[in-house]
């Protein structure tokens, strides 16, 4: 096993990371929210496997977000010029932001709302 190698791709896979926390808003709200998510996690007793969903659920929006800022740079790179498959191509990457926040927003509900029903009503 070449370790210069994988230690060389890690290292542009942080720079990757790095570079999207910097220059991406979304992906500095999305640490927010996690932040909230974990602390509230904490706070709220959960299952070892809602532990497992939930960490599942956070790691998950950070992926498809890294995934959604390479294809807008794929995208910026190979269609500077207006194109209507450029727009297909950003908003077809973000549809799937969406409809993963919006599938992590119901399942959290799932998650949490039986157990703060007790605190809050
Ligand atoms: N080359 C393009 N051709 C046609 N439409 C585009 C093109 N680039 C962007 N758009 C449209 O404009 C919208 C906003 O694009 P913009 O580049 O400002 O932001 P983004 O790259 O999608 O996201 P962010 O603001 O997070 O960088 C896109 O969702 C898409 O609908």
């Amino acid at each position: 096993m070449d370790f210069r190698k994988f230690f060389k791709s890690f290292l542009y896979a942080s720079q990757g990371v790095v570079h999207v926390v910097k220059s991406e808003q979304n992906f500095r709200f999305h640490i927010l929210a996690a932040a909230i998510v974990l602390i509230a996690s904490l706070l709220s007793r959960l299952s070892k496997w809602e532990w497992i969903i939930i960490i599942m659920l956070i790691c998950g929006m950070f992926v498809i977000e890294l995934v959604n800022a390479s294809i807008e740079r794929v995208v910026d790179l190979t269609s500077p010029e207006l194109h209507p498959l450029a727009k297909q191509a950003k908003d077809l990457a973000a549809g799937a932001c969406l409809v993963y926040a919006i599938c992590t927003v119901i399942v959290g509900l799932i998650i949490f709302l039986p157990k703060w029903s007790g605190i809050l009503f």
